[in-house]
């Protein structure tokens, strides 16, 4: 599956951890993340991850492309709530696009938890037919 890994600063570390603890689970994945916060993953864990641009600069609108054309998985997103962000438009868009597709979303440390203990359980492999069901349409 694709996964994307974002954190916003104040939550990077939480993130790091979180990914350190469940690497062997993220290793048997395709991962994807904003520049900083790929950055910190890949340097901790050692794991290969695809790095957009940072999410000020547009990650989180190629995220949300890659929700858009079905081909995201779920989506890690530590977000902050306590400090506002200069690209809080594009925060916003990527949430709702989550919605918009039905895209399993952790915004915080205990859905992270459950979504990825859920993930390792293959309750997430519904999404192997969703994505079967667009390509069949493409076609
Ligand atoms: O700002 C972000 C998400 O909205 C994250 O971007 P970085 O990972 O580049 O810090």
């Amino acid at each position: 599956m694709n996964i994307a890994l974002i954190a916003h600063d104040k939550k990077k570390d939480d993130l790091v951890q979180f990914a350190v603890a469940y690497k062997d689970i993220f290793a048997g994945h395709s991962l994807f993340a904003t520049g900083t916060t790929g950055k910190r993953i890949s340097e901790a864990t050692g794991l290969d991850i695809h790095r957009f641009q940072s999410g000020p600069l547009g990650g989180d609108q190629e995220i949300g492309a890659m929700i858009a054309k079905n081909q995201m998985d779920a989506i890690f997103f530590f977000r902050d709530p306590l400090t506002a962000q200069p690209h809080e438009p594009d925060v916003s868009a990527l949430l709702r696009l989550c919605d918009v597709y039905s895209i399993p979303l952790a915004t915080n440390m205990g859905t992270a938890e459950v979504l990825i203990k859920g993930m390792e359980e293959g309750h997430l492999d519904w999404r192997k037919i969703a994505k079967e069901k667009t390509n069949e349409r493409i076609d």
